[in-house]
């Protein structure tokens, strides 16, 4: 199948991420909220990792896009504050459900935050959405669980899953591990970028949320486009950061510096010639 449409949209993205420097309301996690301002950044966004209640309402109301982790749990009433002050403003929420479905707490904690935000965006790696999509997964932690992920043989099984959850949310869903997969609704496409070295970093699937929340508020009412180029461009950037890696000599912290230097470096040429895309879009 032929995806020059979307690899032309996809440069689009990004080129207008880099032009419109939108601001990037994040509530994340302590373990990786300094690479996630740094892969906003690095993609030509802002970011502002404001997590306190009594003001998260107004940083919200300025920002291009609202990003919520669930690596975040303690700070769950501010997120559902700043996702529905962006809902009633029409901007671009994404939620990345970390361990959705590892405690009681975060399985309660997904429910009300599904029922009470509106949701442009989710991603989390396989478990962490088949949690969301059928109440149940293989992880205890917020790695996906050997039984979850994806591979040849349940790529078909991911694709309808992510296209079923997308109709229940109206939202696009993106399922992160070897195989990518981005569906909205009966749009389905799956990326093979990315690189092994990715899952050895804590903060992978963290910086991938917050670089869609950046390329999604720089590109709102195209959420679609706008996850797939998101999506391209860090695996893209994985497989630019271990050839960088090897030439070093490094190991893996070498590889997390590369990761957001190989970010900050692409430009929509390279992403459009790097993009291992497939699917039925
Ligand atoms: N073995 C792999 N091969 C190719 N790409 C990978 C591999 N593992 C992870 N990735 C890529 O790494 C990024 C993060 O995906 P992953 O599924 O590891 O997220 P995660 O489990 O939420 O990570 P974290 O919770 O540590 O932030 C995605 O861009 C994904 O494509
Ligand atoms: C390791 C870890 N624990 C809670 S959040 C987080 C970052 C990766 O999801
Ligand atoms: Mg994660």
């Amino acid at each position: 199948m032929n995806h020059s449409s979307l690899r032309d949209s996809a440069a689009e993205a990004l080129r207008r991420t880099r032009a419109a420097n939108p601001l990037i309301h994040t509530i994340t996690n302590f373990v990786t909220v300094n690479d996630c301002a740094n892969i906003i950044l690095a993609a030509g966004g802002s970011p502002t990792m404001a997590h306190d209640p009594r003001e998260v309402e107004e940083i919200a109301a300025v920002s291009q896009a609202v990003v919520l982790n669930m690596g975040a749990i303690e700070d769950l009433d501010a997120m559902i504050l700043a996702g529905r002050e962006a809902g009633r403003r029409g901007i671009p929420v994404v939620l990345d459900p970390v361990a959705a479905g590892a405690s009681r707490l975060r399985r309660e904690s997904c429910v009300k935050l599904l029922e009470q935000v509106p949701l442009t965006i989710v991603r989390g790696n396989a478990s962490e959405i088949k949690a969301l999509a059928v109440g149940s997964s293989s992880t205890r932690g917020v790695d996906a669980g050997g039984a979850d992920i994806i591979t040849e043989k349940t790529l078909p099984a991911a694709v309808q899953m992510a296209g079923d959850l997308s109709r229940r949310l109206n939202a696009v869903i993106a399922i992160s591990g070897v195989i990518d997969v981005v569906a909205l609704d009966g749009r389905a496409v799956w990326l093979r970028n990315g690189c092994a070295e990715m899952s050895r970093i804590t903060g992978s699937g963290c910086m991938l949320t917050a670089l869609l929340g950046a390329v999604a508020g720089a590109n709102r009412g195209r959420p679609f486009e706008a996850a797939v180029a998101a999506v391209g461009m860090m695996g893209f950037a994985g497989e630019l950061a271990q050839q960088r890696m090897r030439e070093l000599g490094g190991g893996t912290a070498t590889f997390r510096a590369c990761l957001i230097d190989a970010v900050s470096m692409m430009t929509p040429d390279q992403l459009k010639g790097g993009l291992q895309i497939e699917g039925n879009e």
